[in-house]
């Protein structure tokens, strides 16, 4: 399996977002890190999801750029992305490594050293650790981690932890001391004015 780019853009397709503008504007700066995850609204139709993840699959071939789905692998198959990810309210690692195959990338949520260890057991190969901090960008998530609970992760596993949730460039280097390999973003890049000034201020914090 190639190796796991450090900085996962995370599309937004929340009203008024344009995340294939984002992705245009972040590809030329970011490739050689980049990782793109679509993720869609619950409330979005398969076929809205398939046709954004072609169009995301299409725009990151020419950089090499993995494109995976989150939660609907089907999707992920059929739109010939390089794999998925899934959390707890999804298919279980196990089976969704079934469904992706032995060569897919399988990125699994993880928020503390047991569920983690099991994930990785089960056949993933990564691990999205959060939320590190406060966001708006999801409601219902638990309580923030913080950079000592991505440490805990780190220190229970052997696969790439990327740290998720309210992450900014500010805040890169501490997870970064903390062990994280890399960061997974919404709105530290949807939402900045310039989105590939903004990926390339996260990229230095990453390099470091
Ligand atoms: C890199 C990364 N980490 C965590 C998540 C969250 O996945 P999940 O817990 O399944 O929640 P939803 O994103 O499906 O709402 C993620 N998507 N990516
Ligand atoms: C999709 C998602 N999952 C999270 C988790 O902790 O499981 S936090 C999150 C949203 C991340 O958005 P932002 O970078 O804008 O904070
Ligand atoms: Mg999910």
């Amino acid at each position: 399996m190639p190796s796991l780019g450090r900085l996962h853009l995370i599309t937004d397709t929340r009203p008024g977002r344009d995340p294939l503008t984002v992705l245009r504007a972040v590809l030329p700066v970011a490739h050689a890190e980049l990782v793109v995850q679509v993720r869609v609204e619950d409330t979005a139709t398969d076929r809205e999801a398939y046709d954004l993840a072609r169009r995301v699959v299409a725009l990151c071939a020419p950089y090499g750029v993995p494109c995976l789905v989150n939660d609907r692998l089907h999707v992920a198959l059929a739109a010939g992305a390089a794999g998925g990810h899934v959390g707890a309210a999804d298919l279980p690692v196990e089976a969704a490594r079934r469904v992706l195959g032995p060569d897919a990338v399988l990125g699994a949520t993880a928020r503390e050293p047991v569920s983690a260890v099991a994930a990785v057991e089960a056949g993933a190969s990564y691990l999205g650790v959060g939320p590190c901090h406060a966001t708006t960008t999801k409601d219902g998530l638990p309580p923030a981690i913080g950079a000592a609970g991505v440490r805990a992760v780190v220190e229970a596993v052997n696969v790439p932890v990327i740290a998720i949730g309210g992450v900014t460039a500010e805040g890169v280097p501490a997870l970064r001391v903390a062990g994280a390999y890399g960061v997974a973003v919404v709105g530290a890049l949807s939402g900045a004015a310039d989105p590939a000034r903004a990926a390339a201020e996260l990229l230095r914090g990453l390099s470091c």
